[in-house]
């Protein structure tokens, strides 16, 4: 199975160009894609669901060409947007039949192996008489889920579904995620690097509407190894070295130390001590990198 896009653009009405020249592969799996507020990530999963069209550009899944083929092409997607409507006051198992009925399946044992199995995957089996509208947001979340598998899609787009979630539901939803990640394309929007960290096989970094760097994340991190130092410094000396190394990010260690991250090819200075690269190293470096390279243009 392959989803792939070429040269897929979109420019909206007010001028900004949200997509630009995007052109990706796209396998079986868990798919990333990683980027910041407002970098294009839920215009291209809208573009995907082909719930807007793009100015140019081509999208296949396989052999079937997305755009040119839509109807035919949304029985096999499961589409979770980043904010879904209101519940009635139903319970999940009768919310899911109604809808399973919706998409025409009319066998009542069908529908019920169908919804049943929705329910195991998304964890919900325990509370499916409970009414949705009273499900906590990752519950709804998992609902949501549970809802597009009813029609057994190929490919899964969900739009930042961790957004909001406390860490145990987090922890569950990412969990349901990998499950069904095993047998579908699952296309997954985040700002959060540890999500993309703890779940995805493929991944992409998105930022002004292109595509920053493509990979699985273990070869992103293995590509920045031995190129990133850390040392302490305290509040005041940090402006120095702000001006002096290529900082990366800055946090607080356990001791409440200030600790900054630096990425060179050599030890930047005596002080600084080698450190293992991490995603989060990578997605900073590769936005970074980005802003000089508009900076310089
Ligand atoms: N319908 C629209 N009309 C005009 N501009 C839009 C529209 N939708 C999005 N944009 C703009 O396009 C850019 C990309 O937005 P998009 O929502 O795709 O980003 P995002 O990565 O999903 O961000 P967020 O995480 O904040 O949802 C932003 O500058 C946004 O303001």
């Amino acid at each position: 199975m392959l989803l792939s896009l070429k040269n897929v653009s979109k420019t909206y009405k007010n001028g900004v160009k949200a997509l630009d020249n995007v052109s990706i592969d796209i396998h079986a799996g868990m798919f990333g894609l990683l980027g910041p507020n407002g970098a294009g990530k839920s215009s291209l999963m809208r573009t995907i669901a082909t719930l807007q069209a793009p100015d140019g550009g081509s999208i296949h899944l396989d052999d079937l060409d997305i755009l040119n083929n839509k109807i035919e092409f949304r029985k096999t997607l499961g589409y979770l947007p980043q904010e879904f409507g209101v519940y009635p006051k139903m319970s999940a198992h009768d919310l899911l039949h109604y809808f399973a009925q919706l998409k025409g399946i009319s066998n009542s044992s069908e529908r019920n192996a169908i919804v049943d199995k929705a329910l195991e995957v998304t964890n919900l089996s325990d509370v499916r008489h409970k009414h949705v509208a009273g499900y906590s947001g990752g519950m709804k979340q998992r609902f949501g889920i549970a809802q597009l598998l009813l029609n057994d899609p190929k490919l899964i787009i969900v739009d930042e579904p961790t957004a909001g979630l406390d860490p145990a539901e987090r922890h569950r939803f990412l969990n349901v995620l990998r499950e069904i990640g095993t047998n579908h394309i699952v296309i997954f929007s985040t700002h959060i690097v540890d999500d993309v960290k703890e779940l995805c096989t493929d991944m992409a970094i998105l930022n002004g509407g292109k595509i920053l760097a493509q990979n699985t994340p273990k070869n992103l991190v293995k590509a920045l190894s031995g190129t990133i130092w850390k040392t302490t410094v305290t509040k005041d000396q940090l402006p120095t070295y702000e001006a002096s190394y290529n900082i990366i990010s800055s946090s607080f260690d356990e001791d409440s130390n200030l600790v900054i991250r630096v990425m060179n090819d050599t030890q930047p200075a005596p002080e600084f001590i080698p450190t293992d690269a991490s995603l989060e190293d990578v997605y900073f470096t590769t936005l970074k990198q980005e802003q000089q390279i508009e900076l310089n243009s």
